[in-house]
């Protein structure tokens, strides 16, 4: 049985009703791209299973324990001004199982140097998070949870504003975790990426879900045979408007 499943789900964002009738399970070992066109609901749902946001109606059972959990917001809805270095960041993957106050013990530095180098950022590890570009902070940021080993993650628009050496290794590790078993839901916003990292899909269109495949998507499209090498290619999806008010 899937790690999390929705059932019959409505979410509000105050008083506006935006996913309405929701149901269905992402599979585990597997990345879900959630995909829809801006202002279609793909936060919202994020913000639904992360706990942020209760269910209007229906319900979201996730049976992955909380500090298993982990989130990647939006870059932009990010404050990395506080004095904090690469590896600091990272090793707070350990607070949600061990807690903020108790150290840390060598062999969570050990773990700590063995995720910096797994992403590249080693000789980074002391530079102040304010100081790193935006596909470095994302490369950190995804430590964190290679750090915190979760089972369940959820990613909005990871590879936004993102160099493409930095993309092909969040596209790789975010492979490894799905292969040993994660649950990985990703925001996706552009066919190529689509391509290359999403096992299925789930569309959010006019209020409500669709679960398709990403070949599905990509033939609606008109495109085949993308490659590693293509140019970004938006996803086109115009019906999104919220269901009620
Ligand atoms: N805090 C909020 N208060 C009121 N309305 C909100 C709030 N956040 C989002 N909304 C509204 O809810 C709807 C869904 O927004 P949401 O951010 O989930 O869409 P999205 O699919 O993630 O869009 P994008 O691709 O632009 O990030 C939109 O109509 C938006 O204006």
């Amino acid at each position: 049985m899937s790690h999390l499943r929705l059932d019959n789900l409505s979410l509000a964002q105050g008083a506006r009703t935006v996913l309405e009738g929701l149901s269905g399970s992402f599979p585990d070992g597997a990345i879900t791209a959630l995909i829809g066109a801006n202002g279609a609901g793909k936060s919202t749902l994020i913000q639904g299973i992360m706990d942020i946001l209760p269910p209007l109606a229906g319900r979201i059972d996730c049976d992955v324990p909380k500090e298993r959990r982990a989130w990647l917001p939006q870059q932009l809805a990010l404050d990395l001004s506080f004095p904090m270095s690469v590896e600091e960041l990272v090793m707070t993957g350990s607070w949600p199982t061990r807690g903020a106050l108790k150290g840390y013990r060598p062999s969570q530095y050990r773990q700590a140097r063995d995720v910096m180098q797994r992403l590249g950022i080693t000789q980074l590890s002391h530079r102040p998070l304010g100081e790193l570009s935006g596909g470095q902070r994302q490369r950190a940021l995804l430590g964190r949870t290679l750090m915190q080993e979760a089972e369940l993650l959820l990613l909005d628009e990871p590879f936004a504003n993102v160099d493409s050496d930095t993309v092909n290794i969040l596209i790789q590790v975010l492979r490894d975790m799905a292969d040993q078993g994660s649950t990985i839901v990703v925001v996706l916003h552009d066919l190529e990426h689509l391509a290359r990292l999403a096992d299925c899909v789930l569309l959010l269109a006019g209020g409500h879900g669709q679960w398709t495949t990403p070949q599905e998507v990509l033939e609606r499209h008109g495109v085949t045979g993308l490659t590693s090498q293509a140019p970004f290619v938006p996803l086109n999806l115009s019906d999104s408007s919220p269901c009620s008010t």
